[in-house]
């Protein structure tokens, strides 16, 4: 049951407040910590997204006792070695974070289990997951040899490896660090470009000694986790969306509160600032294992730029809000290195170069990104999310500056990664 939306906006200055929610990346963890842990761990900030709930949803098959209270969570784990077999297959729905993470946790337990997700899922490249994993002596069978979900995973003895990442991907560090949790041995981890470190803090919250220096990262195998409280900050991804919409909405000025502010996360505030946005940020002054803060934001002229190399893993979820702003920026944009987008929830650089095309924006495709050429009047126009969330978002954020309306097909996906968007969008239109 795909819903229709059809946003009419007569070109509004935005103003107002929104408080942002969690962060998906580090609910997820959060989740999957306070399962590995033996005890009783409580999140704060935790983001209801359908993503997240996956998560939970793993986890309570494998007979972790999981309680929602609104956004606080509180996880009674007997502690990964003493899971219950599931007796269902883990499903972990639209959620590439999900599969990837729960790949590298699930073959360090003691556990048989199959997971499977939805029909975006099975397109996704899995390789990158089960080829170091199987390195470390996991028992993964699956579809075309492993490339795809299904995934079979025979929890096994695991050994720790020496593994240069192919591929810049949180989610392939991740995987291969929580399997390294239960493996025999220190593994070592060399990033040529760094990616997100929630793992790597959470590591350290929940007890654990981790080092990580010139992109090296080492952990001991055989430790124990402590259970502890995790407060999640705000989705700066989820940010993106309103730090666009007010530069680019004439006469706006918004406060996004709750912005977490990880330097790993913080591409888009390079971004703005090399484009000559109007935003300042007050950073939160309290110790916390992920710094966050309030960013007030208003609309400017913009220039455009080169977005390209290790700046891309510190922005990949927000190229395609990105995009949008760049089509209101005086000159060209471009945006390389960027070949990742074409393996997420659908392939990114096409999904936006053909709807912002559809809305009159001068862009292109390349072979790693786009290049775009503003400022222009976008049209309204009818697109569809393509089932990606960011797509959804990115498409209703325009429609606040274009000329006529936009019918968004398929905007249920939006609630994968906020649900409360488009409450969030009426809050600073009206
Ligand atoms: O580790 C994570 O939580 C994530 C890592 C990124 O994916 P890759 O690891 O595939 O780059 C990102 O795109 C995704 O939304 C979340
Ligand atoms: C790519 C994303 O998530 P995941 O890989 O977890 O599906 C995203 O949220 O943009």
């Amino acid at each position: 049951m795909s819903q229709s939306i059809t946003l009419t906006y007569q070109k509004p200055s935005l103003s107002g407040d929104i408080k942002i929610p969690g962060d998906k990346s580090i609910s997820h963890r959060s989740v999957m910590f306070g399962s590995l842990a033996k005890g009783r761990t409580t999140v704060s900030g935790f983001l209801l997204g359908e993503d997240c709930l996956s998560t939970i949803d793993c986890f309570r098959k494998l007979g972790v006792h999981i309680e929602l209270d609104g956004n606080d969570v509180a996880i009674e784990s007997p502690g990964v070695a003493d899971w219950n077999e599931p007796s269902e297959i883990l499903y972990t729905g639209n959620s590439g974070t999900t599969t990837r993470l729960m790949a590298g946790i699930l073959a360090g337990s003691n556990v048989f289990s199959v997971m499977t997700g939805d029909d975006s899922i099975a397109k996704r490249p899995m390789q990158r997951v089960t080829a170091p994993l199987r390195k470390m002596g996991a028992k993964i069978s699956g579809r075309e040899d492993g490339k795809f979900t299904p995934l079979a995973i025979e929890g096994a003895a695991l050994k720790a490896i020496e593994y240069d990442m192919p591929v810049a991907s949180a989610q392939v560090k991740s995987a291969i660090l929580l399997a390294a949790l239960r493996a025999e041995g220190k593994t070592t981890i060399l990033e040529s470009v760094p990616t997100r470190d929630h793992t790597e803090r959470m590591m350290r919250q929940f007890g654990l000694d981790i080092t990580s220096t010139n992109r090296k990262i080492t952990l001991e195998g055989g430790q124990e986790l402590k259970a502890t409280h995790v407060d999640v900050p705000g989705d700066i991804s989820s940010a993106a969306f309103f730090l666009v919409a007010a530069a680019i909405a004439k006469g706006s000025r918004v406060t996004l509160e709750n912005v977490g502010l990880n330097p790993t996360r913080d591409g888009i505030i390079e971004v703005m600032e090399k484009m000559g946005a109007d935003f300042e940020i007050e950073m939160e002054d309290r110790e916390a294992a992920e710094p966050s803060g309030t960013i007030h934001v208003r609309s400017s002229q913009l220039t455009g730029i080169v977005i390209e190399g290790s700046l891309i893993p510190r922005l990949i979820d927000e190229i395609p809000v990105i995009a949008l702003l760049a089509t209101q920026a005086k000159g060209k944009t471009i945006i390389r290195d960027a070949e990742e987008l074409k393996v997420k929830e659908t392939d990114r650089i096409t999904a936006v170069v053909e709807t912002l095309k559809k809305m009159g924006a001068n862009i292109e495709a390349t072979e790693d990104g786009m290049i775009i050429e503003g400022p222009t009047q976008l049209s309204g126009a009818e697109v569809d999310s393509y089932g990606d969330h960011r797509i959804g978002m990115m498409a209703s954020i325009a429609s606040l500056i274009t000329e006529g309306s936009v019918v968004l097909n398929n905007s249920d996906c939006i609630s994968i990664s906020y649900p409360e968007f488009f409450e969030h969008l009426e809050t600073i239109s009206k």
